[in-house]
């Protein structure tokens, strides 16, 4: 049996924009209003997701979601024809209007919470998409992320799908952001991180006082329960409130991990050696390596400008490790600094791939963001949607339908164009066609 990890990246969407909607995300705030780049920012991902697929990595592709969002208007009381709906959002209450055009579904780090069929009580593959509460913009996604999600893993014998969890701040669910899985062989029992922000039902915990938490312990524990995981393979861990006041606003800007590896800085999060402790208990090897970066190395407003920890750290075919990382890792410095050290070191990491995804970065979403991590066995992968991996002629499929479709200049004030509205929805009815999806979009149902 062949057992890996599949990353799931999301496609960029036709309306990828600018527009400061995440207090908190100091590069979304910092680029509002900045002209975008929908097709170099889709080519950008597709280049990424290709290049992994190259090194024989597992590689498959979530498609994004219809924008603007029309029904989400509707059901705050615009009305008319579609065109009308636009208008009149724009004119009366344009920062709604702007929410419902992100193109936020890209990032499927926050598209659901997933636990491989090692950890998890009946065997089977568990998905719980997030609810996202704490950004209007983002708690758009969760319906539609769920049906994608299905389209892609269909087979109920070995997949088993939950509805995201209820849609209210104390819940507050960012998804797999927030959730990194520790093990020996992906097909065994892994032990699972769950990183969460603040306690939503004990204001006498410690929390941020700037900047939101946006996921919660409650959400922690709901999700680790709809998946059927037991206690001695679940691990809780706060984040340290000031880093998110420094701008971290998922775990998943402050550290990352694979296998026996946690790469982290040194403020990641509120009781480091108590964590420690229990993930090395619940791994049940010595075999563990906790990468600990230090302020004098790497400071966390390095870590936030870089992304250092946005970096994805994957097995590679040859058994050794290799981190993905944005170019903004290798034009900083001490960052870049850091990482020519951190493969000579004695630890599994060995390699460093430097990647352009600055469309992306600029609104706060590295390499890690964009993808989605599904550890499967090779009969599990038998039961995904095939027409959703990456391949050389996939790859090809998906360029030539951005560079039909896609927009190479995007300012704020084009998001009222009906024009881009048609072309979205065109766009999106021929991608569920080339991925095989059916029916996902309410434009369709
Ligand atoms: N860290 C992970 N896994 N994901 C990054 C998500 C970035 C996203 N940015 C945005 O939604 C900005 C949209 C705008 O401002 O136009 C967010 O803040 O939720």
């Amino acid at each position: 049996m062949k057992q890996f990890e599949a990353n799931f990246d999301g496609l960029v969407g036709p309306t990828h924009n600018y527009a400061g909607l995440s207090f908190g995300n100091v590069a979304s705030k910092s680029n509002a209003n900045a002209v975008s780049n929908p097709k170099q920012a889709a080519l950008q991902g597709l280049q990424k997701m290709k290049a992994l697929a190259d090194m024989g990595m597992v590689q498959g592709v979530l498609a994004p979601q219809e924008r603007p969002d029309i029904y989400a208007l509707r059901r705050l009381g615009f009305s008319g024809s579609d065109g009308d709906v636009m208008q009149q959002a724009y004119k009366e209450a344009p920062h709604i209007f702007l929410a419902c055009c992100s193109a936020s579904s890209m990032w499927t780090a926050n598209a659901a919470t997933v636990s491989p069929s090692g950890d998890t009580r009946d065997g089977k593959i568990h998905f719980t998409p997030a609810n996202l509460t704490n950004k209007y913009h983002r708690s758009l996604e969760p319906q539609v992320t769920g049906n994608i999600l299905k389209a892609t893993f269909a087979d109920p014998d070995h997949f088993s799908h939950h509805q995201h969890l209820p849609d209210n701040e104390h819940f507050g669910d960012e998804g797999a952001a927030n959730h990194t899985r520790f093990c020996q062989e992906y097909g065994g029992k892994g032990v699972e991180l769950f990183v969460f922000g603040r306690y939503a039902f004990d204001e006498s915990k410690p929390a941020p006082k700037k900047y939101p938490a946006r996921h919660t312990f409650e959400a922690c524990e709901a999700v680790a329960r709809l998946h059927g995981l037991s206690e001695d393979n679940v691990v809780f861990a706060q984040q340290n409130p000031d880093v998110i006041d420094a701008g971290v606003f998922h775990n998943d800007v402050i550290a990352v991990g694979n296998q026996n590896v946690l790469f982290y800085h040194q403020q990641a999060f509120l009781n480091t050696s108590k964590m420690k402790a229990e993930i090395l208990r619940k791994f049940g090897s010595d075999d563990f390596h906790f990468i600990e970066v230090p302020d004098n190395e790497v400071s966390v407003s390095d870590a936030v400008k870089t992304y250092l920890f946005n970096t994805q750290v994957i097995r590679l075919p040859n058994g050794n490790m290799a981190i993905i990382a944005p170019k903004e890792c290798e034009n900083n410095a001490a960052v870049a600094a850091y990482l020519a050290k951190l493969v000579t070191l004695n630890t599994p990491i060995k390699e460093v791939h430097y990647f352009d995804v600055k469309q992306s970065m600029q609104n706060g979403g590295g390499p890690a963001c964009l993808r989605l991590r599904v550890a499967m066995t090779d009969k599990e992968q038998t039961k995904v949607n095939p027409n959703t991996f990456i391949n050389d002629s996939s790859y090809d499929k998906l360029c030539t339908w951005v560079n039909k479709h896609y927009r190479d200049e995007l300012h704020v004030a084009d998001l009222i164009d009906p024009q881009l509205l048609i072309e979205s929805r065109t766009a999106l009815d021929e991608l569920t066609q080339i991925l095989g999806y059916g029916s996902v979009y309410p434009f369709q149902i």
